[in-house]
């Protein structure tokens, strides 16, 4: 399998994964993507044996070495085995499936070391970093932007490996307190915390502000593991697989996906399966008060925001105005032109903020060939949902699965559909405290792991919203010339 940057003209040389999973962001600005998609749909009782055999590690293998070829089975094997396991995940399903009622159901991906479901693709991602530096025997500084979630997930994958630095750039004083305690506390000479002034989509700015100046990016060994790293999303196609399965028993049902949505990683992954033939029928997009993905779901027209139009909501780890995947889905939804993606998502945004494709064919096919849908909900919405869920099921959630629910239950009160109906559970309200006592009046419950986060001395550089400033930083910490 070679990949290809949503940007780049036709007959452009493909490049093997290993290559893309170090290099992040593609060199032209845009973001890499497999040459096609591997076809499972005539698979799919062979997965159903593999899952029922060597459960969720041996289902991310079978799926992972369609996409990749150059690492040996084996290894990839060995690599899959240590990421995802009952030891990591708490239960031998790695990634469970319960029903609330009547055919909504819940993917529980939030049980992982930082209690959110970014830990679901970065445990992958910290093992492949590992042996494919070990390989070449190169070294990695990750350079990544945070709401909230990615950043520790990404901190307590990388930590203690060998030849892995992280520099982890977050929106000064948008992240919850626990946010900021579970990453502020870690004491490691190989992490840096970095407070920007500023919300998430300027430190994702400022990410690939670093990462398009190629002289610096090579001279500094910069990767990526935010989602615009085509591995963070192959990682998540597994855990749409693993769910498929969990809710069917033949081959030929079809399941919808709720998926609460921001940088739109999650949901990309869930379009990548859909088009490798899982029988997905709606992939319903959920966002909180930062709608643009619903507006453009909803009009055609992607608007982008600026930070001073970006709310501050209650589900803060999607309060993204710029979301970094979308280039991958329109770059499929416009048949692969990486002409015109490049004009849209380069000349056109940066000239106008928006663009619009409701006048022509192709939006159409958003709904029809693609199975998108969309919604978005208020704190009032999330308020009222946590506190439902919990009182007719005592399942206690959290502001962003609160978003998927209360978007997956609007709308099949509007469509209907007899399908099942998986809400991606995307972290732990632990996470969220406030809004949880907000709904509930009580404590969400605190993982013994989580117990003493407060007590700890915090670890953050303040930084303005600066690219010089920023690279002034990487390279003193590195001891390098700028
Ligand atoms: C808890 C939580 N829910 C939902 C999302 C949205 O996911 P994505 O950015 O992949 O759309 C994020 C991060 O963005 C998150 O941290
Ligand atoms: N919600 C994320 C921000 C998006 O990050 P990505 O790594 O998924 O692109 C966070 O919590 O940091």
């Amino acid at each position: 399998m070679r990949y290809i940057s949503t940007r780049s003209l036709p007959g452009a040389a493909g490049l093997p994964f290993c290559d893309i999973l170090l290099e992040g962001l593609a060199p032209d600005g845009g973001l890499y993507l497999p040459e096609s998609y591997p076809d499972l749909a005539g698979r799919l009782g062979e997965l159903r044996e593999v899952w029922q055999r060597e459960g969720y590690a041996g289902l991310g293998f079978t799926i992972l070495r369609e996409f990749i070829d150059d690492i040996d089975d084996e290894d990839l094997r060995g690599i899959c085995t240590r990421a995802w396991n009952a030891d990591v995940f708490g239960t031998p399903e790695v990634a469970p499936v319960t029903e609330l009622a009547d055919g909504l159901h819940l993917a529980h991906l939030s049980n992982g070391p930082t209690a959110a479901f970014k830990d679901m693709a970065m445990q992958l991602l910290g093992q492949l970093f590992e042996y494919e530096l070990e390989r070449r025997g190169r070294e990695l500084n990750i350079l990544g932007a945070t709401s909230g979630d990615t950043g520790s997930a990404a901190e307590y994958a990388m930590r203690g490996r060998n030849r892995i630095r992280v520099f982890m750039l977050t929106p000064a004083g948008r992240m919850t307190p626990f946010q900021q305690a579970q990453m502020f506390s870690l004491d490691d000479p190989a992490i840096t915390n970095i407070a920007v002034e500023g919300v998430f989509d300027d430190c994702q700015d400022l990410v690939k502000a670093v990462s398009n100046d190629l002289a610096f990016k090579q001279r500094h060994s910069i990767g990526a593991v935010n989602s615009i790293n085509w591995a963070r999303l192959v990682a998540q196609v597994v855990y749409y697989v693993a769910a498929w399965l969990q809710v069917t028993s033949s081959d030929d049902e079809q399941v919808s996906f709720c998926v609460p949505s921001g940088n739109f990683g999650n949901i990309c992954a869930g379009h990548v399966a859909r088009q490798m033939g899982l029988p997905i029928r709606t992939l319903l997009l959920a966002t909180n008060e930062n709608n643009v993905l619903d507006e453009f779901f909803r009009t055609g027209v992607y608007r982008v925001r600026s930070g001073a139009e970006t709310h501050e909501t209650s589900s803060p780890s999607m309060d993204i105005s710029k979301a970094s995947n979308f280039e991958r889905f329109v770059f499929d939804l416009l048949g692969r032109d990486g002409e015109r993606t490049a004009e849209l998502f380069g000349a056109t945004l940066t000239a106008q903020g928006s663009f619009d494709l409701s006048d022509g064919p192709d939006f159409a096919r958003v709904r029809e060939d693609f199975g998108f849908a969309s919604g978005s909900s208020t704190h009032a919405d999330r308020v009222a949902t946590i506190r439902q869920v919990w009182q007719d099921h005592e399942v206690m959630i959290d502001p962003h699965t609160a978003d998927g629910v209360h978007v997956a239950q609007d709308f099949r009160a509007r469509e209907g559909g007899s399908e099942p109906m998986v809400v991606l559970e995307t972290a732990l309200p632990v996470k969220f405290a406030a809004t949880i006592r907000e709904a509930l009046d009580r404590e969400p419950e605190v993982p013994a792991a989580f117990a003493h986060l407060d007590d700890l001395p915090r670890h953050v550089v303040d930084l303005p919203k600066d690219v010089t400033a920023l690279k002034e930083l990487i390279a003193k910490r590195l001891d390098l010339p700028a």
